[in-house]
């Protein structure tokens, strides 16, 4: 493993020692329920992030990320993608991702460690796929033309 990414993992996995500190919003909305509420976003997400840390493909975009911070943004952008009531305070899309010449293949290998990582927590196909469909339209904002 290289050194950047061992990095990486070693900060997720610090990290992982303290899931489930937050208070998991209310919410009734079907899919953010589907997807298991809060703490099933959070462990998606921890499983997406220690897929992310283990592949040389993408891992070096993150080389400047505070994964504590990214792992929260992420949880409250999905919750809300999903139609939970986080209050999401990142940034948008195109702004999060604008000159980080991020290409389609990257997005392609990202979004399949986030079916991966949904599969993992068995959450079932048509659940998977409705949170994509919700991800998709993003597509634009994130990559660069
Ligand atoms: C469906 C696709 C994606 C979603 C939903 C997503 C979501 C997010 C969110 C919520 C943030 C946090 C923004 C903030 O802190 O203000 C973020 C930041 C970021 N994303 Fe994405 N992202 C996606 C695709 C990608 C891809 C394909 C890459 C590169 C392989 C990528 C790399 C980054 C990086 C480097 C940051 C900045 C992290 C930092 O603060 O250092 N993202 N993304």
């Amino acid at each position: 493993m290289m050194k950047k990414e061992y990095v990486f993992l070693l900060n997720v996995i610090l990290l992982l020692t303290c899931i489930g500190c937050a208070t998991p919003p209310a919410s009734t909305n079907l899919l953010y329920q589907r997807l298991g509420g809060y703490h099933g976003l959070e462990l998606i997400t921890n499983d997406f992030l220690l897929l992310i840390s283990r592949d040389k493909r993408i891992v070096d975009h993150f080389n400047e990320t505070d994964i504590s911070i990214f792992r929260q943004r992420l949880i409250e952008h999905l919750c809300v993608v999903a139609g939970g009531e986080c209050d999401y305070q990142g940034e948008s899309m195109l702004n999060a991702h604008q000159g980080l010449n991020i290409t389609q293949a990257d997005f392609d290998v990202l979004v399949g460690h986030l079916i991966t990582a949904m599969k993992q927590n068995d959450i079932p196909m048509a659940t998977r796929n409705a949170l994509l469909a919700r991800l998709a339209p993003m597509y634009g904002d994130i990559t660069y033309q």
